[in-house]
């Protein structure tokens, strides 16, 4: 399978209608690509807490037209990352669209995980609930987003649906950067899966970005890896790695599952 990141520049300098329109014209030039693969909030910047209101948009809004048409000019699975959803009951959601080759919705996943504690998106943004995988002619993906990628156990809810290729947008910042590279290659290597994950470039709301997407095997080995800036990466893999890794390493066999807290000890 060929795989292409898009990690694109999210500078306040561009608007949004002109990052949208250059977006779809480089996922159009994806033309050959299995999977194209976009950053989290990526029409606004992940950090651009005062713009998810204004920017938001409804599920088959401007940014769902424009990209799955762009998916079905270049006839590719187009992970399209992530947009601030507005819903008609009223939260906002981070959530990505995943269309298939014909421009069709083939998953939306709210992101679950939402970055800020006790401010940004963390109360801005409703906490989705649902697990997300899709098939593709050649694998099963596992979607997540960003900040979930320091959640292990959503991932092994994946891994128990079938997931063996998780595709992860992000707007990670430039300051947790090493934290990025450990936390996709321990998520590769713990689930014995691939991890295809896309950042952005650039400087929003004075949070410089990491950039550095990356793509991880299920042993661990980083197959590629983007520098700083504005970048499209591409990569050949075999996603029958999976299960030739998990048969002959089946460590995930060996989980213990259920396990129980410690029996209160009698007091002395
Ligand atoms: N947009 C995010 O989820 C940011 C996550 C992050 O900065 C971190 O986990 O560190």
């Amino acid at each position: 399978m060929r795989a292409s990141l898009i990690q694109i520049a999210v500078d306040e300098g561009e608007s949004v209608e002109s990052r949208r329109r250059r977006m779809a014209s480089l996922v159009r030039g994806q033309a050959g690509t299995d999977l194209v693969v976009l950053p989290e909030l990526w029409t606004t910047g992940a950090f651009a807490y005062e713009e998810f209101g204004s920017e938001a948009e409804p599920l088959e809004g401007p940014t769902y037209e424009a990209m799955a048409k762009a998916a079905s000019d270049a006839g590719v699975w187009l992970h399209a990352g992530s947009i601030p959803e507005r819903t008609p009951e009223g939260p906002l959601y981070n959530t990505s669209l995943v269309f298939s080759p014909s421009g069709d919705l083939a998953a939306a996943y709210r992101k679950i995980h939402r970055f800020g504690f006790d401010k940004g998106e963390a109360v801005l943004m409703g906490a989705g609930a649902e697990l997300v995988t899709v098939r593709l002619p050649e694998t099963v993906l596992g979607v997540a987003t960003c900040y979930d990628l320091r959640f292990p156990e959503l991932f092994r809810g994946l891994v128990d649906l079938g997931a063996e290729v998780f595709v992860l947008p992000a707007g990670w910042p430039e300051r947790r950067r090493a934290h990025w590279t450990l936390l996709a290659q321990a998520r590769a290597v713990e689930n014995q899966a691939f991890v295809l994950a896309c950042g952005t470039a650039g400087t929003h709301a004075g949070v410089p970005q990491a950039g550095h997407s990356i793509v991880v095997d299920p042993w661990g080995e980083v197959l590629a890896e983007a520098g700083p800036d504005e970048e499209i990466l591409t990569v050949d893999f075999d996603p029958t790695k999976v299960t030739t890794t998990r048969n002959q390493f089946p460590a995930l066999k060996d989980r213990m599952l259920g396990l129980q807290p410690p029996r209160r000890q009698p007091d002395r």
